[in-house]
């Protein structure tokens, strides 16, 4: 049985979530302390809950301590077995963390997962991001992976839904392609909001990433109505780099698609075949399969997820110059 410090380093749900698909795959049992200690709401989030139950269907885990509030979890993983999960945190917790958890997992049999809650929250990536910046990358190592949103979620109501479904495989390493044609694009949606809020979501980054890095990008709409949630946001990337952001009541629709368009140029200004937030996401399938790729930060999130990987027996280099290099 390991033991995991649950505030260790960024010490947030990132390393609560890795800690049981890591225990998962090794069939390791763990016990995960101190969660979230450090957080003004510290303890297990109906989110984070959510995020446990999808990785223990998976593998028939037996868990203790897995109740909102709780500040440790053990957890016994069984054989990893295709599975078709249904899972609702009850909440607007972030659907595409919750998915982000399940799927390294669920890789090695198939499977799908259908899950509710929010689709674009704050300090997560959108679902967007999930399908155009994360998806893409795992594709191109020979992953299927088909992604559905059915319905979209912002906080406070949530009420969104997506299904995930991933075909068993043994990826390739990881590798980020340099100096090919890349792909660049903006989804603008919204819920419950009238259409010309994704309009001009939409003009408005698509203006700014032609002004800024004179990069030509396919725009998507997508208004929602009939749902429960009100909520707008834009997601935009150039092929492994993207940024999101978020409408709030009183802010502009023409400054949503700015700051996400903004935020892109800024990434891709920058050194790195990967954005800051990727980074973070893929050091698990680095570990497990192998590659390279880098980016301009280390952040406290790949920090916990390399020093996590390390408790676990994986060896991820990590190299600083003018790049932060990841390889293993
Ligand atoms: N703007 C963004 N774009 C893409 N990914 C993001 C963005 N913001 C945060 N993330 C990712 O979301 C994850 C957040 O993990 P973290 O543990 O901080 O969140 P959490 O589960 O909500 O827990 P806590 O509530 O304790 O912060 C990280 O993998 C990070 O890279």
């Amino acid at each position: 049985m390991l033991t995991v410090d649950g505030s260790h380093l960024e010490g947030g749900g990132q390393i609560l979530r890795l800690a049981v698909a890591l225990s998962a795959i090794s069939t390791e049992p763990v016990t995960v302390t101190r969660i979230r200690q450090n957080r003004k709401n510290p303890g297990l989030a109906p989110q984070h809950v959510a995020a446990v139950r999808a990785v223990a269907g998976t593998c028939d885990a037996e868990c203790t301590g897995l109740t909102p509030g709780s500040r440790e979890i053990s957890f016994t993983p069984g054989r990893i077995r295709q599975r078709d999960l249904a899972i609702d945190p009850g909440t607007a917790g972030s659907i595409p963390l919750i998915v982000q958890a399940w799927l390294p997992v669920a890789l090695a049999a198939g499977g799908s997962i259908k899950v509710s809650g929010g689709t674009e929250v704050l300090w997560s990536p959108t679902i967007d991001y999930l399908e155009h910046v994360f998806a893409p990358v795992l594709r191109r190592a020979g992953a299927l992976i088909e992604i559905t949103v059915l319905e979209r979620g912002y906080y406070p109501r949530g009420g969104g839904r997506v299904h995930v479904r991933v075909e068993p495989a043994r990826l390739d390493p990881i590798a980020i392609p340099e100096g090919e044609e890349e792909d660049c694009g903006i989804v603008s949606c919204s819920a419950g909001l009238p259409t010309h809020v994704v309009e001009r979501q939409a003009t408005a980054a698509r203006d700014l990433l032609n002004r800024e890095l004179g990069l030509p990008c396919t725009a998507d709409l997508d208004p929602r109505e009939g749902g429960t949630s009100v909520g707008s946001s834009v997601t935009a990337w150039n092929g492994a780099k993207g940024a999101v952001a978020l409408g709030r009541r009183g802010l502009p629709a023409e400054e949503v698609g700015r700051a996400a368009a903004r935020a892109l140029a800024e990434e891709c200004r920058s050194p790195g075949t990967v954005d800051v937030h990727l980074a973070d996401q893929l050091l698990v399938y680095l570990a497990l399969y192998g590659g390279e790729y880098s980016t301009h930060t280390l952040s406290m999130h790949a920090e916990t997820a390399g020093s996590l990987l390390s408790t676990f027996g994986y060896t991820i280099r990590c190299r600083k110059n003018d790049t932060v290099r990841f390889s293993a």
